[in-house]
């Protein structure tokens, strides 16, 4: 014998009830089945929604009980052959006239009582039983309707009823025990002794179908629903959920309790004390796996099996000193929460005994409250109780799996990633079952928690990198390119999923949850952005509440990099090539040090300095690893570099600076390259990082740009003034050639002092054989003493920035090649 159970989205078409009736049949012909029913699709809600208006003496119930009558009327004359219609007709016009009349009552009288709630709800599996059986019928299936109402017998709790067990499986088997035919069994529906209809709470159907599959000792009990078994998480708050294929009774207990949809949670207890494998199967795709919930637990690589979560509960806490080593002081709290019927969800205290703390729902708080207040006035009264307090908008998240058991490593993975994402815990729960780690979160912390969670468990294969992305010129579209090329390599060799999900220039703005494409832009982000604004560029981006969030700076804008405290506070890690954030103030420099360390987010901007080339990271581990700078010397500017290594007196000045613009290698601005303030900047930051306190005033910087054409208006104009020094540079050339030297622009840093500057260099000069945009970085330690520590290449350039910012990413990523992460 098997049972069959099939829920409202099962019945909520013809179509739908076309498929259950060919499933029916099928499984009939293998053997001995009976089959439980919900109310057709929406139509329990509709109910509920009718009884209220009813007793409010609103009419409008009328109108959606003749559309619940058109509607099954409809299905009837689809479903059931023209002979035996009318009878069926008939009898359907019986049940929604005795509706009618409760209802008509409730509205003349204004009195709603949950025992004629129950009542009223109790039709819609009422006429969805009887029709599916007739329909069966008409089909060739031999079928009978069967009210549940029967045979479940239950205490007069209604709304919530509690079954009477022994009486009910005693009915069952009386009733269905010997049968051949299939029942159509009513689901959610039951009775007290008296014969008064009671309900089994929500979503009840499947436990009747527990009930009677225990109670006749069914070979399986097969939940058919619209969703294909129970999935790792909510399908509707974490997108990469995935089947779970096997499930152990508790752990499915553990998972359905912490709310996933799939099973009401009582279904398991009669299944379980029978070891009847429940299946949960996909009406709509009989052919896939679906989950199965038997004794044993297969254990999963990841361990857990699922995440699982309560939206919005309570949070209350009771403290004080006078609880500590106090014994009973636990059971009266409980006590007085029994007495006051509010349902303890969570609970944790602290080994102090200073505080206990538990989870609740929200319409009980305020009862839990008063009773709390009531029931310890005089401990608050004398301050052996400092404070009753209650937390709302609070979300109780659960990792769930056999699995978990003496498995070291899965709270340390599972909190590792709350804190990486900045999701700040409010209270911890582990049973010592060890199957289920629970956290309480804010509740708009939920959608991030349970992702971030869910990808640390499942997908530590795929990790999605969600990007933000401020400034698409030159650099920022060259990185786009770049993600375009790399990402499918990433994703199929180093399981990272690189995700735009903003994008920004300086005026306008996209943002995307599901991601967008790295081609089509700016124009697209003309024709379909926002405009622009920092402030709702980040807050849109926040509320977004994904994991692994990046902000990534293009520009070379401050407004943006004054942002970056906020962009840090709302735990986005940071990937920049702007320099401007670590080469303004000291103190602002130290302070988003601070920030990444105190939000946990990583902040990296390798490009500042040698663009691709890895001079802040080599600076950093010899910083880490003890060393002591002593002196830093080199070119830092890949334009001014190029510049000097193509300038040779016969091409015009001015227009080789033009060609250091076109190469990509100036700042959107070439004056600041020009002026010593790019090489300035890099300096800086260099001695900074170095350990060195400095200010840009301390630096002495030399100005290459001739005074008229510091005040253009335009890089044009300056262009134009800066070709009437052409010979002037000319000059300054051929003195330094006469002499058989070179011209070569130079950052100092040693002992405080700071200089950025055009000198004249021999040819044995280590920085002499430079070319086209290389830097050169020479950085003197106490560790490489007699010979410095050299990093030298390309340091300017489109495609060398943009692979050092994505360098950055994939470190921030955790790429294993790039986990080397000195911040
Ligand atoms: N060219 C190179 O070799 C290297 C450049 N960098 C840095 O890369 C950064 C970008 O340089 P380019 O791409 O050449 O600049 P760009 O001028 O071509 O592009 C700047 C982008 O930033 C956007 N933007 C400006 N202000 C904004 C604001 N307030 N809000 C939003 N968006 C804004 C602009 O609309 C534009 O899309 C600069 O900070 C530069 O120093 C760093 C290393 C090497
Ligand atoms: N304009 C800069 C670009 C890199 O930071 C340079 O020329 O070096």
């Amino acid at each position: 014998m098997r049972i069959l159970k099939f829920g409202g989205t099962s019945v909520g078409s013809e179509d739908a009830i076309r498929k259950v009736l060919k499933l029916i049949s099928r499984k009939r012909e293998e053997g001995r089945i009976q089959v439980v029913v919900s109310a057709f699709r929406g139509v329990t809600n509709t109910l509920q929604q009718m009884v209220e208006e009813a007793s409010d003496g609103n009419q409008t119930y009328r109108d959606q009980l003749k559309a619940i009558e058109d509607r099954h009327i409809e299905i009837v004359r689809k479903l059931i052959g023209v002979k035996e219609q009318s009878t069926v007709l008939t009898e359907l016009k019986v049940l929604l006239n005795e509706l009618d009349d409760v209802l008509h009552g409730v509205s003349l009288t204004h009195e709603l009582t949950a025992r004629t709630r129950d009542f009223v709800l109790g039709f819609g599996e009422r006429l969805s039983a009887y029709i599916i059986s007739k329909a069966l019928k008409s089909s060739g299936v031999e079928a009978e309707y069967v009210d549940a109402r029967e045979m479940i017998v239950t205490n007069d709790d209604f709304g919530n009823a509690r079954v009477l067990i022994a009486k009910t499986y005693e009915n069952i088997r009386r009733r269905l025990g010997k049968s051949d035919t299939v029942g159509v069994i009513t689901g959610f529906i039951s009775s007290t002794e008296n014969g008064e209809t009671t309900t089994l709470g929500r979503g009840g159907s499947d436990y009747t179908a527990s009930l009677v599959g225990a109670a006749l000792n069914a070979e399986a009990i097969e939940i058919w629903t619209d969703v294909e078994g129970i999935m790792t998480a909510d399908p509707r708050k974490v997108g990469r959920h995935l089947p779970i294929g096997s499930l152990s009774y508790e752990e499915a207990m553990e998972l359905s309790h912490f709310g996933a949809e799939v099973i009401y949670p009582p279904t398991i207890h009669p299944a379980m004390e029978m070891a009847i494998p429940i299946y949960i199967k996909n009406t709509f795709k009989p052919g896939e796996k679906g989950t199965v919930i038997t004794k044993e637990a297969q254990i999963v690589k990841s361990s857990v099996k699922g995440i699982s979560s309560i939206d919005n509960v309570t949070l209350i806490t009771l403290k004080g000193s006078g609880m500590v080593g106090v014994s009973g002081f636990a059971a009266r709290i409980f006590t007085a929460l029994a007495d006051a019927k509010v349902n303890i969800i969570m609970i944790t205290q602290a080994s102090s005994e200073h505080t206990v703390c538990f989870a609740v729902l929200p319409d009980q708080a305020s009862r839990a409250m008063q009773a709390l207040g009531t029931h310890f006035r005089r401990e608050l009264e004398e301050g052996v109780i400092d404070e009753i307090k209650e937390e709302p908008n609070c979300s109780i998240v659960a990792a769930v799996g056999e699995g978990m058991k003496r498995t070291p490593g899965i709270s340390g993975r599972f909190f590792r990633s709350l804190g990486r994402n900045g999701i700040n815990v409010r209270a911890i729960a582990q049973g010592s079952s060890e199957r289920n780690i629970s956290v309480v979160v804010k509740n708009n912390d939920l959608a991030k928690t349970l992702n971030t969670i869910h990808d640390a468990f499942f997908l530590s294969e795929i990790k999605s990198v969600n990007l933000f992305l401020i400034g698409i010129g030159l650099i920022g579209s060259k990185l786009l390119e770049l993600f375009q090329r790399q990402a499918d390599l990433l994703y199929e060799k180093h399981n990272i999923e690189l995700k735009l999900c903003g994008i920004a220039n300086s005026r306008n703005y996209m943002i995307k949850e599901e991601g967008m494409p790295f081609t089509g832009w700016p124009d697209r982000l003309e024709s379909e952005g926002t405009p622009m604004s920092l402030n709702a560029f980040l807050e849109e981006a926040d509320e977004l509440n994904l994991p692994n969030s990046l902000f990534i700076d293009c520009t070379a804008s401050e407004e943006v990099s004054d942002f970056y405290p906020e962009v840090m506070k709302a735990n986005f890690s940071l990937v920049t090539a702007n320099k401007k954030a670590n080469s303004g103030p000291l103190k602002r420099y130290q302070e988003l040090q601070e920030l990444a360390l105190e939000y946990n987010v990583m902040y990296l901007y390798e490009t500042n300095v040698g663009a691709g080339l890895p001079v802040v990271k080599t600076l950093k581990e010899q910083v880490l690893a003890g060393d002591e700078i002593t002196r830093i010397e080199g070119v830092l500017s890949g334009t001014l570099s190029y510049i000097f290594n193509t300038y040779n007196g016969e091409i015009p000045f001015s227009e080789v600076v033009k060609g250091a613009l076109q190469k990509g290698y100036t700042e959107p601005d070439p004056r600041e390259d020009l002026n010593g303030m790019d090489v300035a900047r890099k300096l800086l930051i260099l001695a900074r990082e170095a350990g060195f306190e400095v200010e840009m005033s301390d630096l002495v910087i030399e100005n290459l740009v001739p005074e008229p054409a510091r005040e253009a208006d335009s890089i044009d104009s300056f262009f134009e003034k800066l070709a009437d020094f052409d010979d002037d540079f000319k000059k300054k050339y051929d003195e330094a050639a006469s002499k058989g030297h070179r011209l070569c622009y130079i950052a100092r840093y040693e002992k405080g002092e700071a200089t950025v500057g055009l000198e004249e260099i021999d040819a044995d000069h280590p920085f002499s054989g430079l070319s086209g945009s290389d830097n050169i970085i020479a950085f003197h330690t106490m560790h490489y003493r007699d010979t410095p520590l050299v990093v030298k290449g390309p340091g300017a350039g489109a495609e060398v920035t943009a692979g050092g910012i994505l360098a950055d990413i994939l470190r921030i990523s955790n790429v294993p090649a790039f986990s080397n992460k000195i911040v």
